[in-house]
């Protein structure tokens, strides 16, 4: 892990594969803490995922593929029926540690594949493929998110202003993040954009992640509450709206942090486009519309409690705290990947995008 000064030299998800231990920021303590967590079993690896310590789909599906290594390399059998159960077991559990982003399970599945294309050799052999396999996963988010930067950067202008929900960024991922992924190579370019930044209730990924990071980075950022995108987009100050996602139902829905179908609705009704940025990982076409997209429900303390000050609400109050929720197709004016960007009718332009990536590489611009 590099012990640069600044946030931006540091690996959001990184192997120590010598000491067996999975390296992370812990983002709960961002920014004012930079503090770096070593963790080693699976209990701590799934509860890292469940606290929020590493968010964001694609960092998850990077944890979640060195994650399972570390326990793979762990099983003592030779036996490759022996070991494949032991590994099963650490799957399912990995899995279960959040529902929505579906690069979680999609980097599980991935990893399973090596072990079930694998599975004549010794498991000496195995492990070393799965080590290869996830190394591979970390390192195509990098050329992933770089090439939906650049679709992303061909949809805007100099000097625009954008806006984005939640942290999609270098955090959420490896490097330049999704939706920032065209904010940060048009600050490369001297495009010169403004960023409206929500900052995301009830966590506040985005005042704490998103505006960190890019403020970080040199970048012109404007930190507003979620309840003002609208006005800023009445305003006329905002030229487009890029923000992550969780999953992409196959008829184009998309889920992506509660707030996010907030933002599309404003944005709809000012004329603003809005583009959800999505690596192909993220597409599901076994979920059909957005109804069948597991919503995470987390703690109402989230709510209740902020992280660094006392309580703000009423002991014994109800809450309901979804922490996801979905845009509807109609409200997305496209959904950029790293094999181009899909426009409506969503069902059929996904499907050609996801037939251009069984192709298997990202083509360069
Ligand atoms: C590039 S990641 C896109 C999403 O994962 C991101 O916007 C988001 O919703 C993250 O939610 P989180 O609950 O912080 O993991």
């Amino acid at each position: 892990m590099n012990k640069g000064h600044s946030i931006m030299e540091y690996e959001t998800v990184e192997l120590d594969d010598e000491n067996g231990e999975l390296v992370i920021i812990d983002q709960t303590k961002l920014p004012f803490k930079t503090e770096i967590l070593r963790l080693k079993t699976q209990q701590e690896i799934w509860n890292a995922i469940y606290l929020l310590q590493v968010r964001g789909a694609p960092a998850i599906g990077v944890a979640a593929a060195f994650g399972i290594y570390l326990a793979a390399k762990e099983i003592g059998s030779e036996d490759y029926r022996a070991f494949y159960k032991e590994f099963q077991k650490a799957k399912d559990y990995l899995d279960s540690a959040r529902p929505t982003a579906v690069n979680l399970s999609w980097a599980l599945k991935r990893m399973e594949a090596v072990c079930n294309r694998n599975k004549d050799k010794p498991v000496k052999e195995i492990k070393k493929a799965l080590l290869k396999e996830a190394e591979e996963i970390r390192d195509r988010d990098v050329s992933v998110c770089r090439q939906m930067g650049e679709y992303g950067l061909s949809l805007v202008k100099p000097g625009d202003g954008l806006l984005t929900h939640c942290n999609a960024g270098k955090l959420a991922a490896v490097r330049y993040g999704t939706a920032t992924a065209p904010m940060y190579l048009g600050a490369e370019r001297g495009y010169g954009f403004r960023i409206f930044v929500d900052e995301t209730r009830p966590l506040l990924q985005g005042a704490r992640l998103t505006a960190f990071e890019l403020h970080e980075s040199g970048l012109e950022v404007i930190l507003i509450c979620d309840n003002m995108s609208a006005s800023v987009m009445r305003s006329g100050w905002v030229n487009a709206v890029f923000v992550g996602c969780d999953r992409v139902a196959a008829n184009g829905d998309t889920a992506n942090k509660i707030g996010t179908s907030m933002a599309a609705l404003a944005a709809k009704r000012y004329g603003v486009p809005f583009y959800v940025c999505a690596p192909t990982s993220t597409i599901d076409m076994e979920m059909k519309t957005g109804d069948d997209i597991i919503i995470e429900e987390r703690p109402g303390e989230e709510i209740t409690e902020m992280w660094f000050k006392e309580r703000m609400a009423p002991e014994g109050i109800n809450t309901y705290n979804p922490s996801f929720d979905v845009t509807d197709n109609d409200l997305i004016t496209g959904i950029v990947t790293e094999y181009g960007i899909a426009y409506p009718p969503y069902t059929e332009s996904l499907k050609k995008i996801l037939a251009e990536s069984l192709y298997g590489y990202v083509p360069q611009l």
